[in-house]
């Protein structure tokens, strides 16, 4: 049995889990991440909080046989997540980028390079949980929304602010609106300053979902599933129960794509 210990670095937060080579990435039991957490991607610029990371990590953790990342926060936070673990040195970083291949999936952007490791690894993470149609939505600082077909190709996605920063970047750019505050009543159209935002940004999102559900299925590949991760994945998850869209009733919230992308390849690496 091998131990995987694996890093996502978003702009806004660091997750990572450590999994077990018997175990596998389609599992969809929470006590899959038994051992995974996540801190501010921004706590890894600050010397303290690194070494109460690194202590953190190395005193419940064994020394992996494995160590596979992705990060879109930065070359430098990846730096100084790989420098947390000197005792390890003798272990390689494994880093995936939009580059790196997969038997299996393969995506049509022109430029691999430019894709972000974790929109790729998150495609990888749901080609894992299903075969079929599938929109791939990453909702964290930005919003991301890739089609996954069933034959395995990415056929491209969109990237847009995400729902916080589209409620911040209001506030941040005008006048006269506030930080806007979401409360349990909210649907519809709203009726004072705080609730139009709020739901408008919902709509902006799930519209796009709701849109691009609508193209994949003029696009011959009508969609099965949808997957929400991400940060703000329950919020979006709980607009669409609301009913502010009645279309998009297979949105599911699934945990830990990225992850489970790295898993996968560091699985596949390991048997090529
Ligand atoms: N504890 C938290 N700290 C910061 N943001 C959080 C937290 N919990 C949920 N969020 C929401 O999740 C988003 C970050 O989600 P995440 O998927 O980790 O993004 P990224 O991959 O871009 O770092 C934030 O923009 C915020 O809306
Ligand atoms: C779109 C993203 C900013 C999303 O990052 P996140 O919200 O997960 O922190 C990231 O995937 C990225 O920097 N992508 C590179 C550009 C691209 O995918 O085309």
């Amino acid at each position: 049995m091998s131990l995987y210990l694996l890093f996502d670095i978003g702009n806004t937060r660091m997750k990572w889990a450590a999994v077990e080579s018997t175990q596998n990435p389609s599992d969809r039991q929470k006590k899959l991440w038994a051992y995974s957490g996540s801190v501010s991607s921004k706590s890894l610029e600050s010397a303290e909080h690194r070494t109460e990371l690194a202590d953190y990590i190395a005193k419940t953790l064994p020394k992996p046989d494995a160590i596979a990342f992705a990060c879109v926060a930065g070359n430098q936070a990846a730096k100084n997540l790989q420098s947390l673990f000197p005792q390890w040195s003798d272990l390689t970083w494994k880093e995936f980028t939009g580059n790196t291949p997969f038997n299996g999936v393969r995506t049509l952007y022109q430029d691999p390079n430019k894709l972000g490791a974790d929109r790729w690894a998150g495609l990888i993470g749901a080609r894992a949980l299903s075969s079929t149609n599938t929109l791939v939505v990453n909702s964290g600082t930005a919003t991301t929304i890739d089609l996954l077909g069933a034959n395995g190709i990415h056929y491209g996605g969109w990237i847009l602010p995400g729902l916080d920063l589209m409620q911040s970047s209001l506030q941040t750019n005008t006048a006269q609106l506030p930080q806007a505050h979401r409360s349990a009543e909210q649907s519809g159209f709203g009726l004072n300053t705080n609730d139009a935002i709020i739901a408008g940004c919902d709509a902006a999102q799930l519209g796009a979902i709701e849109y691009a559900a609508q193209i994949a299925k003029e696009m011959n590949h009508p969609i099965e599933r949808i997957y929400l991760d991400g940060g703000s994945a329950k919020i979006l998850h709980q607009a669409i129960q609301k009913g502010l869209t009645s279309n998009l009733g297979l949105a599911e919230c699934v945990d830990g794509l990225v992850l489970r992308g790295l898993w996968s390849w560091l699985i596949q690496s390991e048997k090529s």
